[in-house]
């Protein structure tokens, strides 16, 4: 049973970000004012109903979109003072990205797919095959290195997903519904081991979820509806 990490330092701070989308002539007020502080070292899910907001606000953590208003700042660090190429370095750097549908590349086996992340940063090819192999051990997979996606179970996706957004030590993962698409024993190991990867590496973990078992054995807990923060416990 791992313990959780008691997280204290402020890493990334939202104050009034709100997100408008133009959709035709309609504009479409997905984020609506959100306030938030997350700690580094903490373990947290977002939680609301569909079309809440949720996906909308992993990808302003995530740096994939930017803020109609507000301001967003990692590290002390306001992010729209950076241009579009110091955020990608940031996001590569300080950032690793779960998708739900696992977005690995077919035609790359396990180490490859996690190695590739090193890679583009542009490190030697034999750093990145010892570090991918070395993080796809600690996620459990050192016996299906070679495997290629299609090859692999949908939780053992989902654990070169993790080990690829790790490999690169970012202070923070983000995981759009990292379980969904995993029968409920396979979901709850994959919660089990990104709690020990929490705590391990004190790696900051901010997900998104339906799933109240998930939501009940998180450290926090931010609820939105209808774009608004209606709830943090
Ligand atoms: N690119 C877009 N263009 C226009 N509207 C969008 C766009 N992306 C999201 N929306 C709208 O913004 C609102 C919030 O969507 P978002 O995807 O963030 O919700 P969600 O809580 O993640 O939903 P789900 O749980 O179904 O994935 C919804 O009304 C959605 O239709």
């Amino acid at each position: 049973m791992t313990q959780e990490v008691i997280s204290t330092t402020k890493l990334i701070d939202f104050e009034g970000v709100s997100k408008t989308y133009q959709l035709g002539n309609q504009k479409v007020q997905a984020l609506k004012g959100i306030d938030l502080t997350i700690n580094s070292g903490d373990f947290m899910a977002i939680a609301g109903p569909s079309g809440s907001g949720k996906s909308t606000l992993l990808n302003l953590l995530a740096l994939i979109d930017t803020p109609t208003n507000g301001q967003i700042t990692y590290n002390d660090i306001d992010i729209s003072t950076l241009s579009d190429n110091q955020k990608t370095m940031y996001r590569n750097k300080e950032i690793g990205i779960v998708f739900q549908n696992y977005n690995l590349i077919p035609v790359l086996d396990a180490l490859e797919n996690v190695a590739f992340a090193l890679q583009v940063q542009g490190i030697p090819n034999h750093v990145c095959l010892s570090r991918a192999e070395k993080i796809l051990k600690e996620v459990g997979l050192g016996t299906h290195l070679h495997h290629r996606p299609a090859n692999l179970s949908g939780g053992q996706k989902q654990r070169v997903a993790i080990a690829r957004a790790l490999v690169t030590n970012p202070s923070v993962v983000i995981a759009d519904e990292p379980t969904a698409a995993l029968d409920s024993k396979t979901g709850m190991e994959i919660l089990d081991l990104m709690k020990e990867l929490n705590y391990t590496k004190h790696t900051t973990f901010i997900f998104s979820t339906h799933d109240n078992r998930i939501i009940n054995s998180v450290q926090h807990v931010v609820q939105i509806e209808d774009g608004l923060l209606i709830n943090q416990y």
